[in-house]
């Protein structure tokens, strides 16, 4: 096989109380790429449709990524990669993971899946890190793995695999404004009091539980987040309306998706899901913003090769 088409999915990082640790995977948003081996030894990004997105590879997520990832596996060839963008950049729903990992997911189906996933997640991290000046994979690894994922730990990567309850969807809306991770994650405390830590790490614990039992109550009693929705949540115009209309309409709970703008609401059943999706579009749509929505349920596979 020398070219394949993938779907690279949007997810949600954060999951409220789980900053940079927790994540899910989208079904119904994400972008499109096209990587080939060439003879010319090198990565080489040939095509971006939908945003304006630079071309040099060492200036693109998904060229850092394929660059760290080249450079382990040293191939006696070049990749050209060609990125058809759905998802906006600096929309909080993944833009830059979705790249980052897609590049290096595609690269090695054509290397015969020489690395594993966490090998896979660790290549895109460091892309991703171009766009966020961090190094997280709470928005990668469910892009690679499916389903919701626990980044244990970033030195050593590693990762885990948290189930999904069947009947869990995601609600999203995406205003549009651009909010860039790197801008987000400046605005946040470099401490946080105790009192604060404990509520958080009661809620990770527990929505962990929940995922894994199929609990909705305990998910929904533990989508909170003490830490960093308070600073972020300002740079986001309606968010407490959107929460609790969400929250009338029968959503288990809200939060910011990822570092934003995006708004994310878990519901159990398509019905509720699509519920709360017209009772937040109200909200919004008294706004002069313009936004978009989506109902989502988790997507357990991940990447998905078209042909
Ligand atoms: N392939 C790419 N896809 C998306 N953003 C990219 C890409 N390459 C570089 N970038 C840069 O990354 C930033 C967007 O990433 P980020 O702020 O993390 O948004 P998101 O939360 O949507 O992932 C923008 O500055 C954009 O120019
Ligand atoms: N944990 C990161 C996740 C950023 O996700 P993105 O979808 O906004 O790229 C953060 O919150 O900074």
């Amino acid at each position: 096989m020398n070219e394949l088409r993938i779907f690279s999915p949007a997810t949600v990082a954060n999951v409220s109380c789980g900053f940079d640790v927790l994540g899910f995977c989208l079904d119904s948003i994400g972008d499109e790429m096209v990587i080939r081996k060439t003879d010319k030894k090198g990565i080489f990004i040939t095509k971006i449709e939908g945003y304006d997105l630079p071309f040099e590879a060492e200036k693109n997520v998904a060229g850092v990524s394929a660059l760290a990832m080249y450079e382990d596996a040293k191939p006696d060839f070049g990749f050209e990669i060609e990125i058809y963008k759905n998802i906006k950049p600096g929309s909080g729903v993944g833009s830059s993971s979705a790249s980052a990992a897609g590049s290096v997911f595609g690269m090695n189906v054509l290397l015969g899946r020489p690395y594993n996933n966490t090998e896979l997640s660790y290549f895109a991290m460091k892309g991703e890190a171009l766009a966020s000046q961090s190094e997280h994979a709470d928005n990668i690894a469910p892009a690679l793995f499916g389903g919701f994922t626990l980044v244990k730990s970033v030195s050593p990567l590693e990762i885990l695999e948290i189930p999904t309850p069947n009947n869990l969807y995601a609600t999203i809306i995406h205003p549009q404004i651009e909010i860039k991770t790197s801008e987000a994650r400046a605005i946040l405390p470099k401490e946080v009091a105790l009192k604060d830590a404990i509520l958080q790490w009661a809620n990770v614990g527990s929505l962990i539980h929940g995922l894994h039992t199929n609990n909705y109550g305990l998910i929904e009693r533990s989508l909170h987040d003490a830490i960093v929705e308070p600073h972020r949540s300002k740079l986001i115009p309606l968010y407490n309306d959107v929460k609790v209309a969400a929250k009338t309409a029968g959503a288990l709970g809200s939060g910011i998706s990822g570092s934003g703008p995006s708004i994310f609401s878990l519901c159990e059943g398509i019905e509720n899901a699509k519920k709360v999706e017209q009772a937040i579009r109200k909200v919004y749509a008294n706004s002069a913003i313009e936004f978009d929505t989506y109902v989502s349920k988790i997507n357990a596979e991940g990447m998905k090769i078209l042909n």
